[in-house]
């Protein structure tokens, strides 16, 4: 387990039982896409910090074993997790996802959009089936989820917290990813303008943006060496990303550590961004 900074600031151990805080004691927790990579990082992290979670996932039989996995480690920490195989881009999914958090969990404390995908190829001959397929995906059906999981929030009537996980690529172009940006920039318009809409319910929306983080969705672009390498070396702290680097960032947002963020972007890409010159 992590020792954490306690919300009140401090070593992060209660002092009277000199027990770690956890951020998301008791929480319900649901993330999309949580079978591997980013998703499957931060549904640990939720339960080492005391979260119960919802693991979503394409519903493939062959990303079964991962999840069973993951459901025996979280079991392990003591949490409890259950799945729901499901198409992202099928509007009702996010109808399911919240059916399983109140039927195992009680209710839906914190909704992590992060299933996506990303096969990249060129604009002008991009075919209109995977460009349909990538936005049906990564935005469409995030759109019905989102609005499922606020509902839910709202009829429970004690807040929540909305991470999109968005991408750097919501802020820059990839010739290769023409279909793939304009869905991460409107994750993270989703969330600004959901921040407004839900804010009076006590709901806060925020957008992760993580740079280039070496999963499964990469596996192939970052097989050319000179690629990885190139990208490796654009990043400041001097090497790609983990899946666990974006962990911590997704519980603090979905902590009350970040009880007055909303509306916010969280860029978490070892300083790429900024390293133009
Ligand atoms: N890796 C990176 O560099 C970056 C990633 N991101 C974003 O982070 C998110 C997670 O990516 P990452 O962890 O890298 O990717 P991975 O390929 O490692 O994992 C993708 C996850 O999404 C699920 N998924 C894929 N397609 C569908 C679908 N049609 N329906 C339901 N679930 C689906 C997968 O489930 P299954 O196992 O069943 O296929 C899996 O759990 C994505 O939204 C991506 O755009 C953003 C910036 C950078
Ligand atoms: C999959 C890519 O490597 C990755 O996805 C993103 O969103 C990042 O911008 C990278 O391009």
């Amino acid at each position: 387990m992590h020792p954490v900074l306690s919300p009140r600031g401090g070593t992060g151990l209660n002092r009277q039982f000199q027990e770690p805080v956890m951020l998301l004691n008791d929480k319900s927790v649901i993330i999309t896409g949580a079978s591997r990579g980013i998703g499957r990082a931060a549904a640990l992290e939720c339960a080492r910090q005391g979260a119960n979670v919802v693991i979503g996932y394409s519903g493939s039989a062959s990303s079964r074993p991962a999840v069973e996995e993951l459901i025996a480690e979280i079991e392990a920490l003591g949490r409890r997790a259950c799945a729901v195989g499901a198409p992202a881009g099928d509007p009702d999914t996010g109808d399911r996802l919240v059916e399983a958090a109140v039927e195992h969990f009680g209710g839906v404390d914190v909704f992590v959009n992060n299933a996506g995908i990303c096969p990249f190829h060129a604009f002008l001959d991009m075919p209109k089936e995977l460009y349909l397929e990538t936005v049906n995906t990564n935005l469409n059906g995030a759109f019905f989820a989102v609005q499922a999981a606020a509902n839910q929030m709202k009829r429970q009537g004690r807040g929540g917290a909305i991470i999109a996980v968005s991408s750097i690529s919501a802020l820059v172009g990839g010739g290769m990813q023409t279909h793939y940006t304009p869905t991460k920039a409107g994750l993270l318009s989703l969330m600004q303008s959901c921040a407004i809409a839900l804010g009076p319910y006590g709901i806060r929306c925020n957008a992760l943006l993580p740079g280039t983080i070496e999963t499964d969705i990469n596996k192939d672009d970052l097989a050319d060496v000179e690629k990885r390498e190139y990208m490796a070396s654009r990043t400041p702290l001097g090497r790609l990303g983990r899946p666990d680097d974006l962990a911590g960032p997704i519980v603090f947002l979905a902590s009350d550590m970040s009880q007055y963020v909303t509306g916010a972007s969280l860029l978490v890409d070892g300083g790429m961004f900024v390293n133009l010159q």
